[in-house]
């Protein structure tokens, strides 16, 4: 077999394409037929029967045909169907295909008639496309197959492949027991389970190796030209419980997902991290310096929620790891549970229902109030107070705000020049700083004993910007007459960890599970968003909305290869670039540059063709700290 050339032998239903045409077909041909859902069933059974090399492929053909009921004119839009489910893997790397048009062969059980419009614009010519073909009566309807053709036959692969006495290495890519048994039969030197669509329990352990799409047979073959690295290769990992809809879209992108339900402490953490490229993590998790040290393939950290004070941020900058939030998206439902919590302990409701629960019928007005009217006092500006600011004034509260950074006034909210003089004019004093250190403590003694009496208090940014003890001794004093806490110094790790805190068992005082961003309308839209942003980083090099990066929004790559080369801010780096490539000869088509204090963020796109010497030469430059290519 050898002379050093490559021949590729490749399978088209759910390999080439997503799926298996003759299933597709029965949807068509089967449209308003009385037992359509039965016999589109029945067909699917018997492929995947044939595909696990249960049953005779001559059987399973003739079932399925005579299941079909199909008809010429349903080749069109089968067709039509299917080349919209060319696998993903494929459509990336046309190149591929155009390159090694001579050595690729489709070899199918399928059918010539749909299989040639589909591969043909892939390159692929028409004589290389081994299937079978179909037999119509006057009227057009499939009646029958070439019976004479080794393809409609078991071990017809084989058979084929001896035929065509092929000189040089014989890969095969396929993800059936037929395309096995052609190395089995010793007329190909590997067999490459293709798994991008299905992956066959028995076809894997015979593999020679599981490629989950083209581009990991492209890469272990040293033969990527569309894509720089392939995705099943980037590891994920997901902590503390997000979203399924997280862990769907980065499947689906191509990652190896690996996912854990609770959060995990330094020691853990650091053992995880080691082959990890992308970490997806709530507000428990602390990525710390230290952690990070361990993490030597990573690339991107996503929170997956509003607040990044449990990330090193700056220590991620000098790792070069860039990290994005969904910073709105659960703004809403703090918002909502801050206005519930207000009323409820105006009207001192959790206690009321405690002692309803324990038979006590308490039925007063003392130390009831409706907010109408009362004023509320919000600490922190931001995306949450400024919202909630709206809507409470929409419930009849007067609205004073305090923040360190200049913000604009929303409806008629007062801006209060101090702390101190919010605390003195509120009734109610809410909580939505960030968590940055300098806020530790940064609510304790002092400023409880500036608040009016009897006034209220809630917590629902941060659990280290509050003094417990000083809560504690004003709640039991009666300075403070009700709060709400959702945020803890100490919170527990998972759900099976008991919550111990001093605040327990005080009176008309909510405890609630950090659970101000936790509903399904919030957790769908972090989901939704954060995946999309590390996505977009490792396709792009795109940091628009990055936390530590500076952020750069970049043109979809045309037609070139682009650098991204993160490296220490220090002077003359873009300089050393440019000359690394001028003296390479190499074609700049764009360059876009961005710092911040740490570090530095250059993208170029170059022209296709260059002298691989030049990556090494880039990596090289004194102060980087990350350099990637793409593709
Ligand atoms: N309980 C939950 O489940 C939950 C959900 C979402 C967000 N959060 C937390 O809520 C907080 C606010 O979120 P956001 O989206 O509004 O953030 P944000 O960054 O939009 O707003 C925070 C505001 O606080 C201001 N600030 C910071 N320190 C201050 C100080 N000492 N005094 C006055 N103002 C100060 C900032 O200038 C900023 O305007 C964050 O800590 C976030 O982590 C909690
Ligand atoms: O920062 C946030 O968005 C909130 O604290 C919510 O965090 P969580 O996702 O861990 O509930």
């Amino acid at each position: 077999m050898r002379n050093g050339k490559k021949n590729f032998i490749i399978d088209f239903d759910s390999t080439f394409t997503q799926v298996e045409a003759l299933d597709v077909l029965a949807e068509i041909s089967l449209e308003g037929h009385p037992e359509r859902k039965d016999r589109i069933k029945k067909i699917k059974d018997i492929t995947d029967v044939g595909m696990n090399g249960e049953l005779n492929l001559r059987e399973s053909l003739d079932q399925r045909l005579a299941l079909l009921d199909a008809h010429k004119k349903d080749l069109e839009s089968l067709v039509e169907r299917l080349k919209k489910q060319v696998s993903k893997s494929f459509k990336r790397n046309k190149e591929f295909f155009n390159e090694h048009a001579d050595r690729i062969f489709i070899i199918s059980n399928g059918f010539k008639d749909f299989i040639v419009p589909i591969v043909s614009e892939y390159h692929v010519k028409p004589e290389n496309v081994f299937a079978n073909s179909f037999e119509f009566d006057e009227s057009g309807k499939i009646v029958g197959y070439d019976r004479d053709n080794a393809l409609s036959l078991n071990n017809g692969k084989v058979e084929q492949l001896r035929k065509l006495n092929l000189q040089g290495d014989v890969y095969v890519i396929g993800d059936g027991y037929t395309d096995y048994e052609i190395k089995v039969a010793g007329l190909a030197n590997k067999f490459y389970a293709f798994t991008e669509n299905v992956e066959r329990e028995n076809i894997l352990e015979k593999a020679d190796h599981v490629t989950p799409s083209l581009d990991e047979f492209l890469y272990i073959n040293k033969m990527n030209t569309a894509i720089s690295y392939p995705k099943n290769r980037i590891n994920v990992l997901l902590l503390e419980n997000v979203h399924p809809r997280a862990i769907e879209q980065m499947k689906h992108e191509g990652y190896n997902v690996e996912v854990y339900p609770a959060g995990l402490d330094e020691d853990e953490l650091c053992e995880k991290i080691k082959n990890v490229s992308v970490l997806g993590i709530r507000s428990k998790t602390q990525v710390t310096a230290r952690v990070l040290e361990s993490a030597n393939r990573l690339i991107a950290v996503g929170a997956f929620c509003i607040g990044t004070n449990q990330i090193d941020l700056e220590a991620c900058l000098k790792k070069g790891v860039a990290v994005f939030n969904a910073p709105f998206s659960n703004t809403r439902s703090v918002v909502e549970l801050a206005i519930a919590e207000i009323i409820a302990l105006m009207r001192k409701l959790f206690d009321r229902s405690t002692f309803m629960h324990q038979g006590k019928w308490d039925k007063s007005a003392k130390g009831s109030f409706e907010i109408r009217g009362k004023s509320l006092g919000i600490i922190g500006y931001g995306n949450i107070g400024a919202q909630l600011s709206v809507l409470a004034e929409s419930l009849g509260l007067i609205v004073y705000y305090y923040d360190v950074e200049e913000k604009l006034a929303l409806g008629n909210a007062r801006k209060c020049h101090s702390l101190q003089e919010l605390l003195s004019v509120s009734d109610i004093v809410t909580l939505h700083v960030d968590g940055r250190p300098e806020n530790k403590n940064m609510f304790g003694e002092e400023q409880f004993n500036i608040m009016r009496d009897k006034a209220i208090f809630l917590n629902l940014s941060r659990g280290h910007v509050v003094d417990i003890a000083a809560l504690k001794a004003n709640i039991e004093s009666g300075k403070i007459a009700g709060a709400a806490i959702d945020v803890f110094p100490q919170e527990p790790k998972s759900n099976n960890e008991e919550f111990i805190s001093e605040l327990r068992t005080l009176p008309n005082t909510i405890l609630s599970p950090h659970i101000g961003g936790s509903t399904i309308e919030a957790q769908e839209n972090i989901a939704n968003f954060v995946p999309n942003k590390i996505m977009d980083y490792i396709n792009t090099g795109s940091t628009s909305n990055s936390v530590n990066f500076p952020n750069l929004q970049l043109p979809t790559l045309e037609n070139a290869h682009r650098l991204i080369h993160i490296h220490e801010n220090m002077p003359g780096i873009l300089a050393r670039i440019n000359k690394v490539l001028a003296d390479h000869d190499i074609n700049i088509v764009g360059q876009y540059l961005k710092t911040n204090e740490v570090i530095g963020y250059v993208i170029t796109d170059i022209d296709k063709e260059y002298d691989k010497e030049v990556i090494k030469a880039l990596r090289n430059i004194e102060h980087t700290i990350k350099f990637r290519v793409l593709y």
